[in-house]
């Protein structure tokens, strides 16, 4: 179980983690989103004791990760898949580790093979591996000593597809047997497959979290129009509530039949008519973030 309550984190003047609260639980994959620059990485970074936080806590079964008696027995970390000694062999970093832990040596060929490592790649040094073979180690060393809490910020990074499915089978399989899985992630389909529970951050701030079904399943109807705010307007005047999400976008709680009537009415042209339940991932998340996106910014 990982707790994270009233989390702010602030550098100089600047508020990089704004009163961030949200829970990840056992049997679950939670997963942590938000646009470059939200704020992730400086709550794994806090979650995993490496950074303090300014005020609020950040605990990992009830206590914070750095008053944990043996953490790699407890919580499997992965933050940055390149902070690995260049100059040691894969198999030198995890057998560091398996000693250092205190786990039986066979324990160093399990996770190698667990992570479709081979023998001979196992032997290069690090500076030698691929980027996707060094998240593969790095998501070896996580596993280690067969934590019940995994933290992961961009395990796929630089993964093929069939190393991301293998991933994504490793971390459903954790979590079924009752682990709490907490990965962040810029891949919104892999996350969008993956997660049960979705916690998104714009700007420091958590701007939604909850089931991924429940926040994906909004309901109404999703119009796409270059008349977002003439049609809004439209729908309002005739008592139905809709709101314009972006510049091209409104959400309503009419069905598409009757928004499509009124629009046809109105002469407004649609480039897209749906219900909004059928809305993915990607669109939620970008319209949550839409003020925090440096693209969307000037949109
Ligand atoms: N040590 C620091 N000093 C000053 N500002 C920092 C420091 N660490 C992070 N920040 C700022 O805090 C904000 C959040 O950074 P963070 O790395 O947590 O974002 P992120 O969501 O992980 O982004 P990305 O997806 O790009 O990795 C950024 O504006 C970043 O520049």
């Amino acid at each position: 179980m990982i707790t994270i309550d009233s989390v702010t984190k602030t550098y100089g003047g600047f508020t990089a983690v704004n009163d961030v609260t949200f829970t990840a639980a056992p049997g679950r994959v939670t997963g942590f989103l938000g646009p470059n620059g939200a704020g992730k990485s400086t709550t794994l970074r806090i979650l995993t004791g490496l950074t303090p936080p300014t005020t609020g806590t950040a605990h990992v079964f009830g206590r914070p990760f750095t008053a944990l008696p043996n953490p790699a027995l407890e919580v499997g970390v992965l933050l940055d898949a390149s902070a690995q000694h260049a100059g040691r062999t894969g198999r030198e970093i995890l057998k560091v580790s398996q000693q250092m832990v205190g786990l039986p040596s066979a324990r160093v060929d399990e996770l190698l093979d667990l992570v479709g490592l081979t023998p001979s790649e196992a032997r290069r040094r690090v500076r030698d591996y691929s980027l996707g073979m060094r998240q593969r180690l790095g998501i070896a060393h996580a596993l280690l000593g067969d934590p019940a809490v995994l933290i992961l910020d961009e395990p796929a990074n630089g993964l093929d597809p069939a190393g991301i499915r293998w991933m994504r089978d490793l971390l459903r399989g954790y979590a079924d047997r009752g682990a709490t899985v907490l990965l962040s992630s810029h891949l919104l389909h892999e996350i969008e497959v993956i997660a049960d529970d979705l916690v998104v951050i714009g700007n420091g701030h958590v701007v939604a979290r909850g089931t991924k079904a429940d926040l994906l399943a909004t309901a109404g109807t999703h119009v796409r129009t270059r008349h977002a705010a003439a049609l809004t307007r439209i729908l309002s005047d005739a008592g139905i509530d809709a709101t314009s999400t972006s510049p091209d976008v409104v959400r309503t709680t009419a069905d598409p039949e009757a928004v499509g009537q009124l629009a046809a009415g109105a002469g407004i042209a649609l480039i897209e008519l749906r219900p909004a339940e059928t809305a993915g991932l990607e669109e939620m998340f970008l319209e949550l973030t839409a003020d925090t996106q440096r693209e969307g910014a000037a949109a």
